[in-house]
């Protein structure tokens, strides 16, 4: 088991609010780790600290230590750090542009050039996101006319096209319909082969579903952290068995 990031001792402020209480755990390699909680339980918190997106909230302040592949996550440069630790949001927010142009964007921003490569690219990252063959035919469309689902996987893809290590996806389905959530469920179980993932849902049965490991946060606590099965069977912790069995939350 390889550990690609480690969070120590970590405290995270909203100016003087404590969202995050002296979190301790590890994100495994090739792993799917679900955090699950009721609302305002510091979830999207933790996964935006991942990439540092949280240093752009008003009087952000953090205590602790992440380290991501053996580096300090705060000393690292968020630009450097975020082609690493993409980020897929609830809202499927692909550019205002052509397919073909989400997927080329961040890769031409970092010198790429070369059409045979950018075409190469963007075939690559669109069949790793299992959308190729509905868009092949059709590149050169604006991504906004896709559907809510295809949009999603496409920011999966522009994400890829990164060539990241591990992908955050803050609730990605929680916008879609059933059979788009599917498409999506199984195509991050495609991806944990080559991507470290790590998803914020508030759906128990998803997380049920496509993670190994799930970890149960409440008030800004990490309340367990185990298996999946384990933490939806048989929870160490009452807190974690009155939130499975909808006592609460
Ligand atoms: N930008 C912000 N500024 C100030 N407080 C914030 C900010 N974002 C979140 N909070 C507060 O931090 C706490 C944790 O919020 P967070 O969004 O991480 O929870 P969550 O578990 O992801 O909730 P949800 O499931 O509703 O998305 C909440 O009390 C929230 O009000």
């Amino acid at each position: 088991m390889n550990k690609i990031m480690t969070i120590k001792d970590l405290n995270f402020f909203y100016g003087d609010f404590k969202a995050l209480k002296n979190i301790n755990l590890d994100v495994v390699e090739n792993e799917v780790l679900a955090f699950i909680g009721p609302s305002g339980c510091g979830k999207s918190t933790l996964l935006r600290i991942l990439n540092r997106m949280c240093d752009l909230a008003e009087n952000p302040r953090v205590e602790g230590e992440i380290s991501f592949k053996g580096q300090p996550l705060f000393e690292m440069d968020t630009i450097e750090l975020r082609k690493k630790v993409g980020m897929v949001f609830q809202k499927p927010n692909p550019f205002p542009m052509s397919i073909y142009d989400n997927i080329a964007y961040g890769p031409k921003m970092q010198g790429m050039k070369k059409k045979a490569e950018l075409d190469e690219i963007v075939e690559d990252s669109l069949r790793k996101a299992a959308i190729w063959e509905e868009v092949k035919d059709k590149l050169r469309k604006n991504a906004i006319s896709l559907s809510g689902g295809q949009q999603q996987r496409i920011c999966i893809a522009r994400s890829i096209a990164m060539r990241p290590d591990v992908l955050l996806m803050d609730e990605p389905t929680s916008a879609l319909d059933p059979i788009s959530t599917s498409k999506i469920e199984d195509l991050i179980s495609e991806l944990k082969k080559q991507y470290t993932i790590v998803i914020v849902t508030h759906n128990m049965q998803q997380a049920a579903r496509i993670s190994d490991r799930t970890a149960f946060f409440l008030l800004g606590e990490l309340i367990e952290l185990d298996a999946t099965q384990t933490i939806f069977n048989t929870p160490q912790q009452k807190k974690t068995e009155d939130y499975i069995t909808g006592r609460f939350g």
